[in-house]
C-alpha cells in the first residue's frame, strides 16, 4: 500500500515479489492479496468512510493502515475485533501510540454500521446524482462512471460493469498455435476457454509453473486479446504467396506471440498460415519483450508514426493502440484512481497519428485492426470516426462478422467486449480496409 502510494508501485507487479521473497503462500497470500487489491479498488469508497469518522486529516500511513481496516470490517469476513486489533497493532508498530488510539478511535467508529448502511450516508443521492452514487458506491472515480456509461450508452448495465471490474479475473491462458495446445494446458489444470480456440482458464496456481507457459509455447492473455488478434487473420485478403504483417505497437507482445504463431503455423478456423511478421515498438526494452515472446518475427524498435517501412506493403496491420487501459481495470486493484481524464486528448492525438500511419501501412485491399484496451468513446469511436472520415481510401468492415462465436458485441461496424458480458478485458476493435 506505501509503495503504491509513495513511488506509483504496480501491486500487481510488487505483491506476487514480496509474497516470494517472503515465503507466504497458498491461504496467507490469498488474504494478502485480497487485502492489498481489495483495498486499492475500494480506495475512494474508504476514504469517504473515514473522513466521516474522523476528526482529522490522517498522516498517509495511518490513513493506509485505516483503508485496510475498513476493506476487512465492510467487505471481509474478518471479525470485527480481529480487523480493529490487528490495524491498531501496524499503527502502533509503524507510526506510534498516539496515532494507533485515534485509529482506534475510528475503527469503532467504521465498524459501527454495515457498508450498505455506510453508502446512504457517505454516497450522494441516487436521484440527484445517479454518476456520483455509483463512483462512491462502486469504487470508482466519477469520470470513468461516466466514460462507461457513455460507452454503454445508458444505465442498464452499468452496475453489473462496475461490479465486474471488482471482481478478480480469472488467468486466462492462450495456447500458442503449433507450439502448444489447449489440452496441454488442461492437463497442467486449465479449463478450456469460451471463446477462443487457444483460450484456457486457470483457476488457481501460478501460471509460471506450467512448463508451457515457462517456455513462452503458451502465455496469460485475456481471451478478447487473443480474439481481436484472431479476426485480423480471418479477414479473406486477396494474395498469392506469403503474406506480410505488420503489428505496429507490439510491445510487450501478448498479440505479437499469437500473430507470429499464426502467421507460421495457421489457424483451423481461418488463416492457412504463410505469413511473415513485423513487429514494431517505440521503446526498446518492450520490443525486446516482444523478441523473447515470438519465434519468427521480425522484431525492431521503430516510432510507427514515422515508419522505418515502405507504404502500402503490408498486408495486415494490428495497431494496439497505446490508451487509458479502462477496459482492465480489474487486473490493475489501483489503476482507477491513478487515471486522469487531462490525458486523453493527447493521447487521442497519438492514436490518430498511429491510425493514419498503419492505414497508409496497409496495401490497397489490405486490413488494418484498431485496437484499444479501453472502452472510452474518445478513443474508439471519434478516432476512428475522426480518421476513416478524412479519407476517402477506407472502408470500415463489420467486425462482428470475423468473430462469430461471440454474442453481445454491440451494434457494430466495431466489436466491443464487455467484463460483465463476456468475462474479458473492455477490449475494442475496428477492423479497417484500404480500398483497391
Ligand atoms: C497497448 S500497448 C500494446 C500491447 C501489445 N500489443 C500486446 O498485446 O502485448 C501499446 C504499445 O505501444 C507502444 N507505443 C507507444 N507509442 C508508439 C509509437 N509511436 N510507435 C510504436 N509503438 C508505440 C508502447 O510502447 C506500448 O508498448
Amino acid at each position: 500500500m506505501r509503495a503504491v502510494d509513495e513511488r506509483d508501485a504496480y501491486a500487481n507487479l510488487l505483491l506476487p515479489r514480496l509474497l516470494r521473497e517472503r515465503g507466504i503462500k497458498g491461504r496467507d497470500a490469498a488474504l494478502a492479496t485480497e487485502l492489498a487489491y481489495g483495498t486499492l479498488r475500494g480506495l475512494g469508497t474508504y476514504d469517504a468512510i473515514i473522513e466521516m469518522c474522523s476528526d482529522r486529516t490522517p498522516d498517509p500511513d495511518v490513513r493506509d493502515a485505516l483503508r485496510l481496516g475498513a476493506h476487512q470490517l465492510l467487505r471481509m469476513r474478518v471479525p470485527p475485533h480481529a480487523a480493529v486489533g490487528t490495524t491498531v497493532d501496524l499503527v502502533r508498530l509503524r507510526v506510534g501510540p498516539g496515532a494507533a488510539k485515534f485509529a482506534n478511535a475510528v475503527l469503532r467508529k467504521i465498524a459501527s454500521r454495515a457498508l450498505e448502511d455506510w453508502l446512504p450516508i457517505v454516497a450522494p443521492d441516487a436521484a440527484d446524482d445517479p454518476v456520483g452514487h455509483l463512483a462512491v458506491s462502486y469504487g470508482h472515480p466519477r469520470w470513468i462512471v461516466s466514460a462507461f456509461r457513455d460507452a454503454l450508452g445508458g444505465d442498464d448495465e452499468l452496475t453489473d460493469l462496475l461490479d465486474a471490474d471488482n471482481a478478480r479475473p480469472l488467468v486466462t491462458l492462450v495456447a500458442r498455435p503449433g507450439r502448444s495446445s489447449v489440452k496441454e494446458l488442461e492437463d497442467a489444470g486449465a479449463i478450456p476457454g469460451r471463446y477462443s480456440p487457444y483460450a484456457a482458464y486457470l483457476p488457481e496456481g501460478d501460471p509460471g509453473r506450467i512448463d508451457a507457459v515457462a517456455g513462452t509455447r503458451a502465455a496469460v492473455q485475456d481471451e478478447a486479446s487473443q480474439l481481436v488478434a484472431l479476426a485480423l487473420t480471418r479477414v479473406p485478403v486477396q494474395r498469392e504467396g506469403e503474406e506480410l504483417w505488420l503489428d505496429m505497437c507490439a510491445g510487450p507482445g501478448g498479440k505479437a506471440g499469437l500473430l507470429d504463431a499464426v502467421a507460421t503455423h495457421g489457424d483451423p478456423s481461418g488463416f492457412p498460415g504463410g505469413a511473415r511478421l513485423v513487429a514494431a515498438d517505440v521503446q526498446y526494452h518492450r520490443a525486446r519483450l516482444v523478441w523473447q515472446t515470438t519465434r519468427h518475427a521480425s522484431v525492431v524498435t521503430a516510432d510507427g508514426t514515422e515508419p522505418a517501412w515502405r507504404p502500402g506493403v503490408f498486408d495486415r496491420v494490428m495497431l494496439d493502440a497505446p490508451c487509458t487501459g479502462l477496459g482492465a481495470l480489474r487486473r490493475r486493484p489501483e489503476a482507477r484512481w491513478r487515471r486522469d481524464p487531462s490525458g486523453i486528448a493527447e493521447l487521442g492525438r497519438l492514436q490518430r497519428r498511429l491510425l493514419g500511419a498503419a492505414l497508409d501501412a496497409v496495401r490497397p485491399g489490405g486490413v488494418v485492426a484498431y485496437v484499444t484496451c479501453s472502452p472510452h468513446l474518445a478513443e474508439t469511436r471519434v478516432v476512428v470516426g475522426d480518421v476513416t472520415g478524412r479519407r476517402d481510401d477506407v472502408e470500415q468492415l463489420d467486425a462482428r462478422d470475423y468473430l462469430p462465436e461471440v454474442d453481445g458485441l454491440g451494434d457494430g461496424p466495431y466489436a466491443q467486449f464487455w467484463p460483465h458480458r463476456h468475462g474479458t478485458d473492455a477490449m475494442f476493435l475496428a477492423l479497417l480496409r484500404r480500398r483497391s
